[in-house]
């Protein structure tokens, strides 16, 4: 690791949050959206964070909120051009993570060629598990994410279906946007997206190798 702090507690660094979207093609098809030929990049405010025992808040302006459950790789040393070859030497571990989707406003959004930061980037919009040691998961490319709602399974996919690699996405990211330790990369979510209601439960988890729960209460 290179640096003193404890990125053990990433999310308190404050750092960027870089969302991968349609980096499944089941997911990217659920939504009528053509599949990628680069990633699709957009952030989120470290002010997404959100931890177990506190509630996702749904939006005020928001009547359709979805949960997309996504593999995060937690960046340990930053870089600029980072080459695939060594990409991995960046990656001080992994974190289980949602991607809270004001999807009516997304679609608003869509409509009228604005960005997404209202449907993407609002508070508590990112729940994030504690931090997954990289020796953990051996192979970040073949482990399965899933999330259920009310104890029914709603989303279940192998992270070998990503379109983009990790390796490449750390390469594609930093020659756009340099990635500092403390950052976080989603990497997309698997089909299965849908609506969240008030005081519903969201559990979700990687394997069996870590779980998270999550309640759903409206922004007052
Ligand atoms: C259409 C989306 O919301 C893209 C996204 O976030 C994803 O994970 O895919
Ligand atoms: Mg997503």
């Amino acid at each position: 690791m290179a640096s003193s702090k404890n990125l053990s507690r990433f999310w308190e660094w404050g750092r960027k949050i870089i969302c991968v979207g349609r980096n499944y093609a089941d997911h990217a098809k659920e939504l009528k959206n053509v599949v990628p030929t680069e990633p699709v990049l957009f952030l989120k405010s470290p002010s997404a964070y959100v931890r177990e025992g506190a509630p996702v808040l749904m939006p005020y302006y928001s009547n359709n909120l979805h949960h997309e459950v996504e593999l995060g790789v937690v960046i340990g040393k930053g870089g600029k051009d980072i080459a695939q070859a060594s990409a991995m030497d960046h990656v001080e571990g992994y974190a289980l993570c949602l991607d809270m989707t004001a999807r009516d406003v997304q679609d608003q959004c869509k409509q009228k060629g604005l960005p997404w930061t209202l449907a993407k980037a609002f508070d508590t919009s990112c729940p994030v598990s504690d931090m997954i040691p990289k020796e953990t998961i051996k192979d970040p490319h073949n482990v399965k994410i899933w999330l259920k709602v009310n104890d029914i399974l709603k989303q279940e996919g192998s992270t070998s279906s990503m379109i983009f690699s990790i390796p490449f996405l750390i390469s594609y990211i930093s020659r756009v946007i340099t990635l500092e330790e403390g950052d976080l990369i989603l990497t997309g979510t698997p089909k299965g997206v849908a609506a969240v209601q008030e005081d519903d439960e969201m559990v979700a988890g990687i394997d069996d190798i870590i779980s998270m729960r999550f309640r759903i209460k409206k922004q007052v």
